[in-house]
C-alpha cells in the first residue's frame, strides 16, 4: 500500500502543466451523492459543482468539465478518465481506493487522495455490531419471531462475545478502533499484519489514553487457529484478494465467526457459504460482499443461512464520518488546485 507520501512517477502532473486554479473559479464533480452538509460545503468552496442527474448534467458531460472529482461510492475507471481531460485530482472520501483506477490516474498526471482514519470509528462500530449480531444471534432471532415462530430462550443459547479471543487482520486505524471497542468486552486481542508498524498500538493516543493490550502473531494461520472472532481490516490488494479461502476457513475454530468490513473480494464467498452450510464455522457478519450492491441476485448465495448477517456496505455511514470525510475530500481538492499540495496522496 502506498505510504501516502506521493508517487515517484515521472509523468508530469496536470496541475504542473496547467498552473494553479482558484477553487472559487473551478469545477468540482461529485460523482455520487454525499452527506447533505458536505454538498452545501462544496457549493461554498467551489465556483461550480456538478452532480450527475442534477441540472441536466450527465456523468459524461460533468466529467468533461471537471477540474476535480470527489468520490464517495462508485468508481472512477479508465473510460471515465478518457473523457475527463481537465481533472487534476480524484479525492476519495474513505479509506480504500480500490474504486479508483490508480495506474490510469498516474499515467495521466492525475493525483489520487483518500481520507485515512476519517471513518475508522464508524467502521469499527459495524464490525462490533456484526460480531454481536452473529455471536448473540440477534438478526436470526429477530427474523424467526417476526416470521411467527415461538422461540424459547433455552433454544437460543450462544457463545456470546465477552472474554472471547478476537483476531484482527490488519493494524491500521480501523483495526485500532475495533481493538479498543472489543477490549470493552474483555476480549483478548490478537493481531496479524504483514506490513504495519505497530507504533500506535503501544503509544496511547488522545482518544485512548492507555496502551492497548494486544498480542501480535506472526502469521494469518496462527491467528485463524486461535480467534473466536476473525475480523478483516486490510485494504484490497493483489496480496489480500481471496485471502480467506477454503484452506483458511478450514483453519478456523469450529465456532469462529468471520467479520468482513473491508472488501468482499478478500473472501472466497463460495468457500465461505460451503463452510457455513456444513457448520464448519460458527457464522459470518459481512458489511461487504464480492458483488455490490448487496441486492437481489447478488445475495442469493446467502439465502436460508441463519448464521450470516449481511449489510449493504454501511460501515462508514454515520453522519459524523460522512460529513468529516466528504468535507475533507472537498478541502483536499481545493487545497491542491490552489497550490497547497495534496494531503493524503496515494498516487
Ligand atoms: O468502504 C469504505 C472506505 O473505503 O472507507
Amino acid at each position: 500500500m502506498p505510504d501516502g507520501s506521493g508517487s515517484s512517477s515521472s509523468i508530469p502532473l496536470r496541475q504542473d502543466a496547467l498552473g494553479t486554479l482558484k477553487a472559487s473559479e473551478a469545477t468540482l464533480f461529485i460523482a455520487t451523492p454525499i452527506h447533505p452538509k458536505s454538498e452545501a460545503h462544496a457549493d461554498k468552496v467551489f465556483g461550480r459543482v456538478l452532480r450527475p442527474g442534477v441540472g441536466g448534467w450527465t456523468r459524461e458531460a460533468a466529467l468533461a468539465e471537471a477540474d476535480a472529482v470527489v468520490l464517495r461510492a462508485g468508481t472512477i475507471r479508465e473510460p471515465d478518465l478518457l473523457i475527463a481531460p481537465k481533472v487534476r485530482i480524484v479525492a476519495r472520501n474513505g479509506t480504500g481506493y480500490d474504486s479508483v483506477d490508480l495506474p490510469g490516474c498516474v499515467s495521466r498526471g492525475v493525483v489520487v487522495t483518500n481520507v485515512p482514519g476519517g471513518n475508522a470509528e464508524a467502521v469499527a462500530e459495524i464490525a462490533l455490531a456484526l460480531a454481536l449480531a452473529v455471536t448473540r444471534r440477534v438478526a436470526e432471532l429477530d427474523a424467526r419471531i417476526r416470521s411467527g415462530e415461538l422461540v424459547r430462550s433455552i433454544t437460543a443459547l450462544c457463545p456470546g462475545l465477552l472474554g472471547r479471543t478476537v483476531g484482527l487482520v490488519g493494524m491500521g486505524d480501523i483495526a485500532y478502533a475495533a481493538a479498543r471497542m472489543f477490549s470493552a468486552f474483555n476480549c483478548k486481542i490478537i493481531v496479524y499484519s504483514p506490513t504495519s508498524p505497530a507504533s500506535r498500538w503501544v503509544k496511547p493516543d488522545e482518544r485512548y489514553p492507555v496502551p492497548l493490550a494486544h498480542e501480535r502473531v506472526d502469521s494469518l494461520d496462527a491467528l485463524l487457529g486461535r480467534a473466536h472472532v476473525v475480523s478483516l481490516h486490510c485494504p484490497l490488494t493483489p496480496a489480500t484478494r481471496g485471502m480467506i479461502g477454503p484452506r483458511e476457513l478450514a483453519l478456523m475454530l469450529p465456532d469462529a465467526v468471520l467479520i468482513n468490513t473491508s472488501r468482499g473480494a478478500m473472501v472466497d464467498e463460495d468457500a465461505l457459504v460451503a463452510a457455513l452450510r456444513e457448520g464448519r464455522i460458527g457464522g459470518a457478519g459481512l458489511d461487504v460482499t464480492a458483488v455490490e450492491p448487496a441486492y437481489g441476485d447478488n445475495l442469493a448465495k446467502f439465502a436460508g443461512l441463519r448464521n450470516v448477517v449481511v449489510l449493504p456496505h454501511v460501515g462508514a455511514s454515520t453522519d459524523a464520518a460522512q460529513e468529516y470525510g466528504c468535507n475533507a475530500a472537498i478541502d483536499i481538492c481545493a487545497d491542491y488546485l490552489e497550490g497547497r499540495g495534496a494531503r493524503n496522496r496515494v498516487a
